[in-house]
């Protein structure tokens, strides 16, 4: 019997706990340190859904997780389904008896919120969501920290193990980064400084599972992070040196985007936005939101970049020089945001070329040249530690002293071995199988991505209007060209069985026009964003959504512009009066291959774009990419019976498009003879039949899709060494 009846029955954010002595349904449920009484006329559900008696934020726990209750006889913890499953004592179950003393995670056993149960004693009596401030137990074992805004986040620490990066260098391999080891401590911010060239860049991309060729390990929580990376990744931020941001859109609108295709899939709108805003207020970017990126300062850009690291609340944080190019009001700006995320219980790791703010570091890595360690401790000791005033003077002599072995000295000065352990650290991966078995938060569906994707190119190319003048410009300016050519009998066959020429001209001038309008399109697309590519890829991108909202948009206005190009060439010129396909409009099969064509040629573009180092590279190959349509084409010299330059000739996409058209006009007949010597041979892959169309037109469409194939196996070289090979 209950000893008083419950104050409120209502929802659960404003009710007072009913108490219960009976022996054996009394129980207390802590988390984080907060003790809760539970009411056996309750169910509790457990979940990262608001509307959860117990709401948590760790990706690992499902919307809807787990619930408790009072079956009658004892209090049941039942698994609702989760993703990563619920355990009590050490098992994954679906429905636990829960008794005094018994220990539950949400989703890892390792890794997922930790509740615990207990009797109470007389004076503990907590609340659920609301109920005001329950007194404080005692505090997790794992440790945590609180955040100025949101809640409690788990704090990390890090380990890196004689990490070691040789690469090739002609015959002989150059050593990167050299044994580096160091421990990080949890809620920490560490600097990583070293003169230009000394592998600073290189370290982070090590520790980041960025680098190839990376010897030693990378510790994070005692799991091996590059092994772990799936499971680990929403609990790891990373911002690169060079910007991730689509500068066209405005903040909120680039922060919705990256929300939709980094939080898991059971995620809903309200819980997305409800993220997003938090993380404005919390990097003071509320007042910005609106505004499109490209118009916010170098350090409010910074700022954006961090915010859409903080969607998934990492615990653990890499930048690599935040504040270059900044002025020095805007490096302490960034720094001290640094700091405050580290005091709210993340760990940050920043590369920085800068030494004005050193001392709100809790420790400084400092590389000295060929990637060693030449100290690692706090950074106020550091100085002394070298014998300077300034850092200009350490950074001189390791100029100076080029053959001084820096990492000999910070070993011999013995301080190094304190350096390689943190409070919270056992010693060994202890923790390792426990974490096996974990899944990862499922990333959004493939589809949904693909939507967001879209949607999201559509916005970045309907805001950039010089992309967009080009795109209407580029077909009506080449379409009324093309109307030019003189051609007094169109397309069609001249009379008295005089070969027409002039067809063949124009026929080129459309089919070179298509190809150079269509590569164009992409052939910047890839290579542009690859900064954003490879961190939307480390954070559970997938390769073909990328790609396939690449082709979807990028089609759909290659398909729009191939149309206005056939409408302005066609519309002045005489036609065939039968096709081979749509026997009584011509003009819709011809329209048609053109389009394709297009379509091809943008592929080829992709392809160019993923294959090439830097946009400035594309411009050549384009030009060279024109040219070979318009040399092969199979109009402005024969190639038939011309072994060689005809295999040749079969790669271009130009050749299939004039002879699928070649077969609509029987292009054969109307240009007369090709070869002097045989009059009466013609190229046969301007037959004029309904087969040589399809075989044409099929050639065409398997381009595309062999380009396709291509671009993913090249996009996937510029993708973090932790996900290239999935
Ligand atoms: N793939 C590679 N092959 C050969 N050398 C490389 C490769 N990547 C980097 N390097 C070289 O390794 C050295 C370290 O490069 P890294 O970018 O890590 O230095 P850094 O300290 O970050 O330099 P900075 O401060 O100028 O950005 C440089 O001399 C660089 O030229």
């Amino acid at each position: 019997m209950p000893r008083s009846s419950p104050t409120c029955s209502a929802g659960v954010q404003d009710c007072q706990e009913t108490i219960i002595v009976e022996h054996g349904i009394e129980l207390l449920m802590e988390f984080n340190g907060i003790a809760r009484r539970l009411d056996p006329a309750r169910t509790y559900v457990l979940g990262r859904d608001p509307q959860s008696d117990m709401e948590f934020q760790e990706a690992v726990v499902s919307w809807r997780h787990a619930r408790i209750y009072w079956n009658g006889k004892s209090w049941v913890l039942q698994d609702l389904g989760s993703t990563n499953g619920t355990y009590t004592n050490g098992r994954c179950m679906r429905l636990a008896d829960i008794t005094h003393g018994a220990v539950s995670s949400l989703g890892s056993e390792a890794d997922g919120p930790q509740l615990r149960f207990n009797a109470p004693t007389h004076q503990q009596n907590g609340h659920l969501k609301g109920g005001g401030a329950p007194p404080e137990a005692h505090r997790d074992s794992q440790p945590t920290a609180p955040r100025s805004h949101g809640q409690a986040v788990r704090v990390a620490t890090l380990t890196a193990r004689r990490l070691t990066v040789k690469v090739k260098c002609g015959k002989s391999k150059r050593t990167l980064l050299n044994k580096v080891s160091f421990a990080v401590p949890p809620k920490a911010l560490i600097a990583v400084i070293g003169p230009s060239g000394s592998g600073k860049s290189t370290l982070l991309r090590a520790l980041t599972g960025h680098q190839r060729d990376v010897r030693g390990e990378v510790l994070y929580e005692n799991q091996n992070l590059h092994e772990r990376f799936a499971a680990l990744r929403q609990r790891i931020g990373i911002v690169p040196q060079h910007d991730i941001l689509h500068l066209q859109l405005t903040v909120r609108t680039a922060l919705r985007y990256a929300a939709r295709l980094r939080f898991p899939r059971d995620t809903d709108a309200a819980e997305r936005d409800r993220r997003v805003e938090k993380v404005l207020s919390e990097l003071k970017l509320d007042a910005h939101a609106g505004k499109r990126i490209a118009a916010l300062s170098g350090g409010q850009q910074k700022r954006v970049s961090v915010a859409m690291e903080l969607l998934t609340r990492p615990s653990l944080m890499f930048l690599d020089e935040p504040t270059s190019g900044l002025d020095p009001g805007m490096d302490r700006d960034v720094m001290q945001l640094l700091r405050r995320l580290a005091d709210d219980g993340r760990t940050i790791i920043v590369v920085t070329h800068s030494v004005r703010e050193l001392e709100l570091c809790d420790k400084v890595l400092v590389l000295a040249p060929r990637g060693s360690v030449a100290y690692y401790g706090p950074p106020e000791a550091a100085l002394e530690f070298f014998g300077y005033e300034q850092w200009a003077d350490v950074f001189s002599a390791f100029e100076k002293e080029h053959g001084y072995d820096w990492s000999g000295r910070w070993r011999e000065s013995g301080q190094h071995l304190a350096s390689l352990v943190t409070p919270h650290q056992t010693g060994t991966p202890a923790g390792h199988a426990a974490h096996e078995g974990v899944h990862p938060p499922k990333p959004p569906l493939w589809t949904a991505q693909l939507f967001t994707l879209v949607r999201r190119y559509l916005a970045v190319v309907a805001s950039d209007k010089g992309f967009v003048g080009m795109m209407v410009l580029l077909p009506v300016v080449l379409g009324l060209a093309n109307t030019v050519i003189p051609a007094d009998f169109g397309l069609r066959k001249a009379p008295h069985g005089k070969a027409n020429v002039e067809a063949g001209t124009v026929l080129v001038s459309l089919v070179i026009s298509m190809c150079f309008i269509g590569t164009t399109n992409s052939v910047r697309e890839l290579v542009k964003e690859r900064a954003i590519y490879a961190r939307e890829r480390a954070a559970g991108l997938s390769r073909s959504a990328y790609l396939m909202s690449k082709i979807t948009v990028l089609g759909l206005i290659t398909g729009l512009q191939g149309i206005v190009l056939c409408a302005l060439s066609f519309a002045p010129r005489e036609l065939p009066a039968e096709g081979v396909v749509v026997k009584s409009t011509p003009v819709l099969e011809m329209t048609f291959v053109i389009t394709l064509l297009g379509f091809t040629s943008m592929m080829c573009g992709l392809v160019i774009s993923a294959l090439v180092k830097t946009a400035e590279k594309t411009m050549p190959l384009l030009v060279v990419f024109s040219v070979a349509q318009y040399m092969f084409s199979g109009i402005v010299f024969k190639l038939f019976d011309n072994p060689g330059v005809e295999h040749v000739a079969r790669l271009m996409p130009s050749r299939w498009a004039v002879a699928a058209e070649g077969v609509t006009l029987d292009l054969g007949q109307v240009l007369g003879p090709q070869d002097k010597t045989a009059p009466s041979a013609t190229d046969p892959l301007w037959r004029h039949t309904f087969g040589q169309w399809l075989t044409d037109t099929g050639v065409l469409l398997g381009a595309a899709i062999v380009c396709s194939l291509l671009t993913i196996r090249f996009l996937r070289r510029h993708e973090p060494e932790v996900v290239r090979k999935r």
